[in-house]
């Protein structure tokens, strides 16, 4: 069974906004997915419509096998949500909040063993209102969390976090994911979704452009990775031997480094070039393309 599957999504606002066109998604249970695009791509569209928040112009959603309109009071139930721009309750403490979760979920979790995951223990008692930005995120990450939820839907889950906030999503992602929790998540923190997902998919007015590992994406897009050789004894004539490879473009010298960009095919095809040129090479490393730099190529821009 899908997590979540999506066939033919459509949304339109009145007459001259589609938000979404024609998505058709399978996210598989237990998987961490990244949903990634520029702003104004769909992205809370779609997650708005798997809760119901939303209802779809045309096409299907279906969330942990359940039908996402018809059957959204199960779904709420099973999925924990940080939704985006969750505004908490000023006058209730952090623990008020959890204790409403909680008691609408009919779970039995402790409230400051929550707060302890999402570093905000200390301030169990204190009224949300007086949160910091970061620390109401915290709290309704927090909130997501409550009742060991099958599927976890975080919409920008580290707006306004530091950055031991973001690791602490990041670690959070992991263990909810070794317990066979689908996570769904949309962030702009590229190299967060880089480390964390297991597949990512890329939105762009309102289409998917892609659905693909990070690999999977690096290999489709054809960007070359960059290559650094720690060389002596590099001629102008080797340069110009490694500039003629196929596959290799962009070649620099200077400080006894050569930089190139490189297909996956030509990286020992600069080494053994340089060496057949009399060079001696110490050291090399290459880079691959971030998911920051495969967004671009996927989206023309913007974040
Ligand atoms: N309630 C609404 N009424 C009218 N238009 C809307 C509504 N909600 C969203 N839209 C429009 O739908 C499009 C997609 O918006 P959405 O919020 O889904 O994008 P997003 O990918 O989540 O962007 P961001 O990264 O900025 O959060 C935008 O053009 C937005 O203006």
């Amino acid at each position: 069974m899908a997590a979540i599957e999506l066939n033919g999504l459509t949304k339109r606002f009145g007459e001259s906004v589609t938000a979404l066109r024609g998505v058709d998604l399978r996210v598989n249970e237990g998987e961490v997915f990244g949903f990634l695009g520029p702003n104004g791509a769909g992205k809370s569209t779609t997650i708005n419509i798997l809760l119901d928040f939303v209802r779809p112009t045309s096409g299907t959603a279906r969330v942990l096998g359940l039908d996402a309109q018809h059957d959204s009071q199960e779904v709420r139930r099973r999925t924990g949500v940080l939704p985006e721009g969750y505004k908490v309750y000023d006058r209730l403490t952090a623990r008020h909040h959890l204790e409403f979760v909680i008691e609408s979920k009919e779970t039995n979790d402790d409230p400051e063993a929550v707060l302890e995951r999402v570093g905000l223990a200390d301030a169990i008692d204190r009224k949300a209102g007086d949160f910091s930005k970061g620390m109401k995120q915290r709290l309704t990450l927090g909130m997501a969390l409550v009742g060991d939820p099958d599927l976890l839907i975080l919409d920008e889950p580290s707006t306004g976090l530091d950055p031991s906030g973001v690791q602490d999503v990041r670690q959070i992602v992991k263990e909810e994911a070794s317990n066979g929790t689908t996570v769904f998540f949309s962030s702009h923190i590229l190299s967060q979704v880089e480390a964390v997902c297991d597949r990512v998919g890329i939105l762009r007015d309102g289409e998917l452009v892609a659905v693909d590992t990070v690999d999977g994406l690096r290999d489709a897009a054809g960007t070359q990775a960059t290559l650094r050789v720690v060389a002596d004894g590099v001629t102008d004539g080797a340069i110009d031997a490694v500039q003629s490879l196929s596959g290799v473009s962009s070649v620099t010298f200077s400080d006894g480094v050569l930089t190139a960009s490189v297909d996956d095919g030509a990286k020992m095809d600069v080494v053994t070039t340089l060496e057949d040129h009399g060079a001696s090479v110490s050291d090399f490393e290459t880079e691959e393309a971030s998911l920051e730099e495969l967004f671009m190529a996927y989206t023309g821009g913007g974040q």
